[in-house]
């Protein structure tokens, strides 16, 4: 909220005061970044970036994080990136590290150093693989006088600048280019230019480019808003545009009292910490970065839980807002969890954080020479969000880059299975602290995991798991008690994988093993079954590569009393794979390289049932059915949110590719004439804005929004025919029913598939009342918002009046029911990159197409029940007793990683009359803004 002035969003520069618009990176005056500076910015404000999103060092457009060139200016992402989510006092790295894959990255070094009071700081001796822009330009200087680490700038282009690192009184690192001087600019070009000089020297590029970002706002909006600007004509000249080192020095300096002492420079300038961001040229302070009133976090302090302002511990009463500290408060002693995940000579040592909405650390270093990454306590939810998000692209990074460093990955896999009592490491902490740990770590392990081959996927997996210590201790039960064993990749798998870089760099979804093509007889409702429908069409599924590990041994499986989905998703690989090689060498399995692997490993593959593990895939299904959004509609304040639920990891990472592959199947049948006529709609003009293809099965209908060429009023349309739902299709649908997604009285009998190109939408509308209540939509390739709101209108190019936007994560399922469905409107806005998405709905019988035969498979459905078949399904053997205690734990556990989850899930927008957030430790925090 813009505190009364201006539009939520809008931002005060605390470099130099200006106010800028919400969709501007960076100061319309004084170019510095936004970052994280404006604490008025709600965490879910649309104007922050989020992850992968990048910045164009050329134009400095914001691009999202799927485009491979610069929407505006064309530049290729990999030279002209950088990051759009930043960091208090983080330089900003450009593509090379911040895309950074692992291929090639084996001689990276990465020291990400830690800056005492929580500047981060970045230093990367960079191989020749990283320099893109050329780095190899830039002198890696060894620790020089000041006693600071090699460091880099994020190489640019092709200027001879060095750099110096140093350290500040508080042994902070700070990087510059050598003889820098207050003012001094980098150029696009990457060539050092001193202060004086408004064009550059080398390139006469002149000093700036036109700063003007945008964030999830259409040009043309950005161009409306740009007219409409407010502050027009407070821009000043670019030439005066960077505060010197002194004007810093005095305009930092209250902020940071005792946090952020002054360091011995080694430029001409007395200064206080500031950090070089080669990518613009501007000077940063660390300080203001962090924003007004950011402190360092002590024993006590509290945060308001109605505003997040940080309060010193002497507080009874926010310091901001005036709440009384008492039942808003956060914890005064938030919780501190460390871990370490070693990975060759490479360890990620101490993960730590105090909780999730007060401080994180994180240090990563090479064995040996340890470099810790600090982020100070945060005073707002907003820049904790943001923290993970940095968090989480640092450690990807580096695991991505370090994973493939495998060889000595197994030593430490080999303690995967060590319990509490063996684990000096665990035994420091207590349980809740790693099961935060644990959970918050899984919750990002598919991000983490983005670019790991599955054996590096699974160790990673497998270590954040033994951070909990129920896992630990039931892993420990069930091996005592039934000798189930627990996986440790051998050295075949890891050998193999170093051999097999090229595969191992590229895990992910479209890597993952396709299990299309297995036969498997289970029942359909099992989650066996899923590889019965895998085809789910009569036609072949096209093979998808794989990770290098085809034929080849594989781990014997964990008792996995708990499975993220990618855990999920590797079994299931797993299995097709084992299955897969089972089916094509019957007859000499014996000899062949499954049996030979558990010989060598001298584990049995452990036996969970599919019911059981079907059962554990549920109960880790995550639930989010508190949205809030208060409108006014015909003069009442409702929930217009009320009854939409998002249950995520309902599909693995395999099966999302075995829908995904059907559908482009699907999508190749329709094109060729396949599928009957009204089955698969694609519109004629592939034009950014315009609707998507549609496959639809069980009926033919219009929408309002999209009549068909017939003008038929929307809804079903009763006389045509398309193609019975498909197999596969019925097998989501029994999922959806068993999983309690979908109550077993609204089982759906038709589906509609959305696949949407970059750029395509869908307009806001109501789902037809030919469909029953609830009905919900399946996303898959890439996440999107959907917005919702009760008057939901297209005010503007690109602009939404009265929206909240829910990001539908891939695997998710987004339920429509009551209000949600019937009162808000809902609406896809032009999505950033290629998705497809599944709506199933029950049609109301009165509405059935003419002939209309219900599918007798989908007839009788029934939920997992939660309590009666526990015990049957975990089979009440000694063994399962532990694992059904746990999973009893894992309930309670799961209650609280859901709030947790829900805390940072709620995503508002800013238009509701009234929203109301989770705040963190689950207490509300209501915003009003009436006028909306
Ligand atoms: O594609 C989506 O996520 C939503 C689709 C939708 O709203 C619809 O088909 O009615
Ligand atoms: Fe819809």
């Amino acid at each position: 909220m813009g505190g009364g002035e201006g539009r939520e969003g809008d931002w005060d520069c605390s470099g130099c005061g200006n106010r800028n618009y919400a969709f501007r990176s960076f100061c319309n005056r004084c170019k510095q970044p936004r970052l994280l500076v404006d604490i008025k910015t709600p965490a879910d404000s649309k104007w922050l970036p989020r992850i992968g999103d990048w910045i164009c060092t050329g134009c400095t457009n914001n691009n999202y994080a799927s485009r491979e060139k610069c929407k505006k200016c064309g530049q290729p992402k990999e030279l002209a990136a950088m990051p759009a989510i930043a960091m208090p006092g983080a330089s900003l790295p450009t593509h090379p590290h911040y895309f950074a894959r692992a291929q090639g990255a084996l001689e990276q070094k990465m020291n990400i150093g830690l800056l005492g009071n929580g500047a981060l700081q970045q230093s990367l001796p960079l191989s020749s693989n990283w320099s893109l822009g050329g780095a190899d330009k830039y002198e890696i200087q060894p620790a020089d006088k000041y006693g600071a680490q090699p460091a880099s700038t994020w190489p640019l282009g092709g200027n001879q600048t060095s750099v110096l690192p140093y350290t500040n009184q508080t042994n902070q690192l700070v990087i510059f280019p050598k003889g820098w001087r207050s003012g001094d600019w980098i150029c696009n070009c990457g060539f050092h230019n001193y202060s004086s000089r408004a064009q550059c020297k080398k390139c006469n590029a002149s000093m700036l480019p036109a700063i003007g970002t945008k964030r999830l706002a259409s040009e043309e909006f950005v161009h409306d808003w740009d007219n409409k600007r407010l502050n027009a004509g407070h821009t000043h000249g670019l030439q005066q545009a960077y505060p010197g080192f002194e004007q810093m020095a005095g305009s930092v300096s209250n902020q940071t009292t005792g946090v952020y002492p002054p360091y011995p420079s080694g430029s001409s300038a007395a200064a206080p910490n500031f950090q070089v961001n080669v990518q613009l040229p501007h000077l940063v302070t660390t300080p203001t970065l962090l924003g007004k009133g950011a402190k360092q976090w002590r024993d006590g302090d509290w945060m308001c839980t109605n505003c997040n302002n940080h309060n010193y511990a002497s507080r009874s009463e926010c310091n901001r807002c005036k709440t009384q500290r008492d039942g808003l408060a956060q914890p005064t002693a938030p919780a501190k969890i460390s871990y370490d995940i070693c990975i060759r000579d490479f360890i990620i040592t101490q993960f730590e954080f105090r909780d999730p909405y007060s401080h994180l650390s994180l240090k990563i270093s090479p064995s040996g020479s340890p470099g810790i990454i600090t982020i100070l306590p945060t005073f707002s939810f907003a820049i904790s969000i943001l923290i993970k998000a940095l968090l989480l692209f640092v450690v990807s990074a580096i695991v991505g880059s370090l994973i493939l460093c495998v060889d000595s990955v197994q030593e430490y896999a080999m303690n995967d299975g060590r319990t509490r009592t063996d684990d000096p490491f665990l035994l420091s902490y207590n349980d809740t602290d790693l099961q935060i740990a644990s959970e918050f770590l899984t919750t990002w392990l598919p991000f983490l995991s983005r670019d790991l081959c599955h054996h590096c996927t699974r160790i990673l997996s497998d270590r954040i798991r033994s951070l909990d210590p129920e896992v630990g201790g039931d892993v420990e039960s069930s091996d005592r008690e039934e000798n189930l064993t627990v996986s440790t990749p051998n050295n075949t798998d890891l050998n193999e994988c170093s051999e097999n870089q090229d595969n191992c760099n590229t895990n992910s979804l479209g890597s993952s093993k396709d299990g299309a093509d297995v036969n498997d007889t289970a029942d359909t409702n099992s989650l066996g079954s899923w590889k019965d429908g895998a085809n789910g069409w009569s036609e072949p599924i096209a093979k998808a590569s794989t990770c290098g590990t085809s034929g080849s041994p594989v781990p014997t499986e964990s008792p996995r009393v708990r499975m993220s989905w990618a855990d999920m998703a590797l079994e299931d690989e797993l299995e097709a794979e084992e299955e897969d090689e089972a089916n094509r060498q019957p007859s000499d399995r014996h000899a062949s390289s499954g049996e030979a692997t558990m010989a060598v490993k001298g584990q049995p593959k452990p036996e969970l049932p599919r019911e059981q593990r079907e059962y554990i895939r549920f109960t880790n299904v995550r639930r989010k059915k508190d949205f809030i959004c208060l409108e006014r509609v015909k003069g009442k304040i409702v929930n217009i949110l009320d009854g939409l639920e998002l249950h995520t990891g309902v599909f693995s990472a395999a099966e999302q590719k075995r829908i995904v592959d059907f559908v482009y199947m699907l999508q190749e049948m329709g094109k060729k004439g396949e599928l009957k006529e009204r089955t698969f709609t694609a519109p004629q003009k592939r034009m950014r804005g315009k609707g998507c293809v549609t496959i639809q099965f069980g009926c033919c209908y219009t929408d309002n929004y999209a009549k068909d060429k017939n003008d038929n009023p929307s809804g079903i349309l009763q006389n045509e025919i398309v193609d019975p739902i498909p197999p596969l299709f019925k097998v989501i649908i029994t999922r959806l029913v068993r999983w309690h997604v979908i109550p077993p009285s609204c089982v759906p009998d038709s589906c509609i598939v959305n696949i949407y190109d970059e750029g395509d939408c869908i307009p806001p509308h109501i789902d037809n009342h030919d469909f029953l209540r609830p009905f919900c939509t399946v996303s898959f390739l890439s996440e999107c918002d959907i917005v919702f709101g009760s008057n939901l209108k297209i005010v503007g190019a690109g602009k939404l009046s009265g929206a909240f936007a829910i990001p539908l994560p891939v695997g998710s399922v987004l339920v429509l029911n009551r209000n949600g469905a019937d009162v808000a409107k809902h609406c896809v806005p032009a999505v950033p990159t290629k998705r497809i998405s599944i709506t199933f709905r029950k049609m109301d019988e009165s509405r059935w197409p003419f002939g209309f035969i219900p599918e007798p498979d989908l007839q009788g459905l029934q939920p997992l029940s939660y309590e009666e078949d526990r015990s049957r399904r975990m089979n009440p053997s000694k063994s399962n007793r532990a694992v059904n205690r746990q999973a009893v734990r894992r309930e309670d556990y799961r209650d609280n990683a859901r709030n947790s989850d829900e805390r940072g899930n709620t995503h508002l927008e800013p238009h509701c009359s009234i929203q109301i957030q989770l705040g963190p430790g689950n207490r509300r925090r209501v915003r009003m803004n009436l006028d909306g």
